[in-house]
């Protein structure tokens, strides 16, 4: 690993780019997640955003750039392999849940580790754990049918921490919640992955979701189009 990696951050990104047909959906995008940082993506309509967010996970694989994940590449590295990544680095939440109906709560959380070869036992005490720091004690054995948008949303969450991943990735995870629910939910989000020392990359729509996270990155057909930093928008808030 060499020292200028080091400087960039835990996941960096360099000139990435990606095409669908003639359409640029990322056309150069430099960018870099400290450990621990929460970061919200905006922007309008088919700017890019989940473009950027599946291509830094390693869901798919820029036309050209550099990823790099504690300096190390893996923009390159094979299905197998980046499969492998996401599932021990990584964390995800989605729109909506994506639990598996047929399992209880705690199952679902307990899901990925038990795909990694975590014994039952452990595994299921890591899933209760994480429910209940997510406000669910007493609804590890519900399934998701049986559960709130809200509810279902932290389950998902909890699944999205309980192997401690190095990042949360996250595309509209209060899309199918109410304005209340989102916030309520994207709070204990965002105190669970600080808990868990996991950074969290969150795109969204919701302005003031992204404003109440100390850094926003606005793309635009593709390109980074502004960011907020803490220091910037202190100085942006100043009265004048
Ligand atoms: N699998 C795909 N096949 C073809 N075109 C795609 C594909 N995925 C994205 N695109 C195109 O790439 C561009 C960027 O899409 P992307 O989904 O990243 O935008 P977005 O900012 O996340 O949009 P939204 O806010 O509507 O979800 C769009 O023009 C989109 O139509």
């Amino acid at each position: 690993m060499t020292q200028e990696w080091n400087t960039h951050g835990l996941l960096s990104g360099r000139g990435l780019r990606k095409q669908y047909g003639t359409q640029d959906a990322l056309a150069g995008v430099d960018i870099d997640i400290q450990p621990g940082e929460a970061v919200a993506i905006v922007g309008p309509s088919g700017s890019g955003k989940t473009t950027l967010l599946h291509a830094l996970a390693g869901i798919i694989r820029p036309d050209a750039g550099e990823i790099r994940l504690a300096g190390a590449r893996i923009d390159h590295l094979s299905e197998k392999k980046r499969s492998e990544l996401r599932r021990r680095e990584f964390g995800f939440v989605f729109q909506s849940g994506l639990l598996v109906a047929e399992l209880t709560a705690e199952e679902n959380v307990a899901l990925p580790m038990l795909l990694d070869g975590v014994r039952r036992g452990q595994a299921i005490a890591a899933a209760r754990e994480w429910l209940d720091r997510l406000g669910l004690r007493g609804r590890e054995g519900s399934r998701p049918g049986e559960l709130s948008g809200g509810q279902a949303q932290r389950v998902a969450i909890a699944r999205a921490l309980t192997h401690r991943p190095k990042i949360i990735f996250a595309d509209e995870p209060t899309g199918a919640l109410d304005t209340r629910t989102g916030r309520d939910t994207m709070r204990a989000m965002l105190a669970a992955a600080a808990e868990a020392g996991a950074s969290v990359l969150i795109v969204t729509h919701d302005h003031e979701l992204a404003a109440s996270l100390p850094r926003t990155i606005v793309i635009r057909d593709g390109r980074i189009a502004t960011e907020t930093e803490p220091v910037a928008r202190e100085l942006a808030e100043e009265p004048a």
